[in-house]
């Protein structure tokens, strides 16, 4: 089967083939009546969008409306009954949170829209960065009461560094405190973005009932019928100057901004402003300036702002039509790899139809590679790879490209941040311990933000996460989806140690082997890093004299230094923050580079045990929101747990605690604030840096993990 598929769109193949229903009959009897599955969509009218947000914004909902509005659901799911169609894992049902990117295909329209909902929990990072890099465009959703939170900023961070052009949505217009101009200042504050308000609302929480899109001058209200408030009954008209004065020349006012705000950005706009139409800015036709919004958007240079409320059914048509006209199609996004694949699926959240082709430009699933994991990049055979990376200007294990003008042939890995919590786990019995570590692998393939290791002294299998949730949701998940009871062992803090002064070592190795002499004597210092902060790679130099060694013997000495520097001297974390320099070298030519690793490793490890080892703990970024009436218990928690309050801002009647406290002293943090503030308050975690624990402090740890002091 030739089928033409772009080497862009393949990295969302961690499907797990377990999870496949192969119940086709009855999905594509769903899909029969809302749309023809031969229908075929030009590149042009193909949308590949994700929806990004702050835990809790309202992404799954407005995806459960354009799923509706667009024909593809009968009835509408809610987050909180546990039934939307894109949060289908069982851990994302009983938790009304979503884990799991969810891919799904419906037409707006005639415009073929591939929508991905993304999880917004902090723990769940990698999952957005690995939809972000094979979408051409984004709906940012934000909480119109609360506007930029602290996981928006992430997101944005991400979308910003795959060059996304984005779309917001201020979602929740119909809740107690929403305020839109609150939330546009606080994009133009935090995202340092320049917000084109294509809307305006009409009302503000209670009394939110409909929009005015200001380039068209139309108002836009939901009428519920008395027995569905399903939000597809609206009116849509011209709005007058005698329907509601003062919202009239609102709406004057913003299109006039909007104006202004385009031709700064855009030259071709701005002739048209200047000459045609100087003398009068009303008779801009309304497509010229959808035109040139698009322009801006795609060229990322401003960020339409769009406004609604899902839950209420009302703002999504108009979103669903933005997302057609201001966001990219695939070929507007220069990808031009174009690559084979046997066995397509088009997904649809949790269930697939099997395809026999799909053109350039869209998503899809297959399944069925053993091998391949999140962040590869497929193509059909060795020789297209090599071709594709010759073409691209890098080796085929991913070196740096040589032109920047490659930068866009090829996918962006995934960055995956280094995990800040482990614990042991184990199988209810050692027969089970082949089946886990299947399970394991299978789950690293598909999240890489999930380490698993094996604990050298103990033998034991060790998992490492991005949080106590990450934990939490792996250990369910080896039970439901794999049948296998694990025990999980206490949760603990991945430390870091570093060194306080410089010391040198050096280390002899003669060994025969056979006939064979490996001799080897190896000088070297190490000195605390001066360099990039909290790397656990050494930066590495040679001394005078000796930096002419040979390229594979200097691999050798390299791969030495580095290993010892991944298990620390004192409680085996890895070692950051350190400069080396290699005094001296001297080799038998018979020396085996295993045996050189060995001898420099050897070496290193006692050079770092001389320099004084310090043990560093993660500090995080912790961010409350709390109502005035919590505030002083929150922040008398606070105090005990080392925390260090850097800033309490004022969102609406909200207090936000903008706060730095130590890793190891936030477990179990969210069931006591729940408790600590009936459940009124939220927070979000970010690890900030690493920070020297004090003497005490460190004699303490040692105590408790080794028993010595
Ligand atoms: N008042 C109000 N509540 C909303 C609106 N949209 C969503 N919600 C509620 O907000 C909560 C979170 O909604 P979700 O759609 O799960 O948000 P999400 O962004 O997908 O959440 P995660 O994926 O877990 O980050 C649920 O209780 C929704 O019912 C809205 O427009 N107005």
């Amino acid at each position: 089967m030739g089928v033409k598929f772009p080497w862009r769109t393949t990295s969302l193949m961690s499907v797990n083939s377990a999870s496949i229903n192969n119940d086709y009959g009855a999905i594509l009897l769903n899909l029969k009546n809302c749309h023809s599955k031969s229908k075929v969509f030009t590149l042009c009218r193909i949308r590949n969008i994700g929806i990004m947000a702050h835990i809790d914004a309202g992404k799954t909902t407005t995806t459960e409306r354009m799923l509706y509005y667009s024909g593809y659901i009968r009835t509408l799911g809610d987050v909180d009954d546990g039934d939307t169609v894109t949060d289908f894992m069982v851990q994302e049902r009983e938790r009304g949170i979503t884990i799991q990117s969810a891919a799904v295909t419906f037409d707006w329209k005639d415009y073929r829209i591939n929508l991905i909902d993304t999880p917004g929990h902090v723990d769940f990072t990698v999952e957005v960065e690995r939809c972000l890099r094979v979408l051409d465009g984004a709906v940012a959703v934000f909480d119109a009461s609360a506007g930029v939170e602290a996981q928006t900023l992430t997101v944005w961070r991400q979308a910003d560094k795959h060059q996304i052009p984005r779309i917001c949505f201020l979602n929740k217009m119909d809740k107690i405190r929403a305020s839109f101009t609150y939330a546009v200042e606080s994009i133009i504050q935090k995202l340092k973005t320049k917000p084109l308000l294509l809307q305006l609302p009409i009302g503000e929480a209670k009394t939110f009932r409909g929009l005015v899109d200001v380039v068209t001058k139309e108002q836009i209200i939901w009428k519920p019928t008395s027995d569905l408030d399903d939000g597809k009954n609206f009116e849509q008209k011209l709005l007058l100057e005698a329907d509601d004065p003062n919202l009239f020349q609102e709406v004057q006012d913003a299109r006039n901004n909007l104006i202004e705000q385009v031709a700064d950005l855009d030259d071709e706009f701005a002739e048209l402003v200047l000459g045609e139409y100087s003398e009068n800015l009303d008779l801009i036709p309304a497509d010229k300036l959808q035109s040139a919004i698009r322009r801006v958007t795609l060229a990322q240079k401003a960020v339409p702002v769009l406004c609604g409320s899902a839950l209420k059914n009302k703002g999504v048509q108009p979103l669903l039509d933005a997302v057609t006209m201001y966001l990219p199609a695939p070929n507007e996004r220069s990808y031009e790899f174009l690559e084979r694949m046997s066995r397509l699926l088009l997904p649809f959240a949790d269930q697939q139809i099997e395809i026999p082709s799909l053109m350039p430009g869209n998503i899809a699933l297959t399944v069925g590679l053993k091998q391949s994991a999140t962040g590869d990049t497929i193509v059909s055979s060795k020789a297209s790879a090599v071709a594709a990376a010759r073409r691209a200007g890098m080796g085929t294990r991913g070196e740096k490209r040589s032109s920047s003008n490659t930068e866009s042939l090829l996918l962006a890995g995934v960055e995956i941040p280094d995990p800040v919590f482990f614990c042991t786990i184990e199988p209810p019995s050692t027969a089970k311990q082949q089946d886990l570590d299947n399970a394991l692998s299978c789950l690293q393939r598909e999240d890489p933000s999930l380490k698993v290791k094996l604990d050298p002294d103990t033998g034991q299998t060790v998992l490492c996460g991005m949080g106590e949730l990450h934990i939490e949701i792996i250990h369910d998940r080896i039970k439901r989806e794999y049948g296998i009871e694990t025990y999980l062992g206490p949760l603990q803090i991945a430390y870091r140690e570093t060194i306080l002064n410089a010391a040198q070592a050096t280390d002899v190795l003669d060994k025969a082997v056979g006939d064979k002499r490996h001799f080897v004597t190896a000088e070297l210092e190490v000195r605390p890093g001066l360099g990039e902060r909290a790397t656990t790679k050494p930066a590495i130099e040679y001394a005078v004299g000796i930096e002419e060694l040979p390229k594979e013997v200097k691999g050798a000495v390299e791969n030495g230094i580095t290993n010892s520097c991944i298990q620390g001297p004192l409680l085996g974390f890895p070692v950051q923050d350190i400069d080396v320099t290699v005094q001296s070298l001297t080799l038998h030519p018979d020396t085996s580079h295993t045996m050189l690793s060995a001898c420099v490793s050897r070496c290193m490890q006692k050079a770092l045990k001389k320099a004084g080892i310090q043990i560093l703990e993660p500090l995080m970024n912790l961010e409350i929101t709390v109502s005035e009436d919590h505030l002083s218990a929150a922040l008398a928690d606070l105090a005990q747990r080392r925390g260090s309050v850097q800033e309490i801002q004022s969102r609406q009647d909200n207090r936000v605690v903008v706060a730095t406290v130590p890793l190891a002293e936030m477990m179990g943090y969210s069931t006591v604030l729940r408790s600590l503030t009936s459940g009124s308050a939220t927070f979000t975690l970010e690890l900030a840096s690493y920070q020297a624990l004090s003497s005490q402090e460190q004699s303490a740890l040692l105590q408790r993990r080794t028993g010595l002091v």
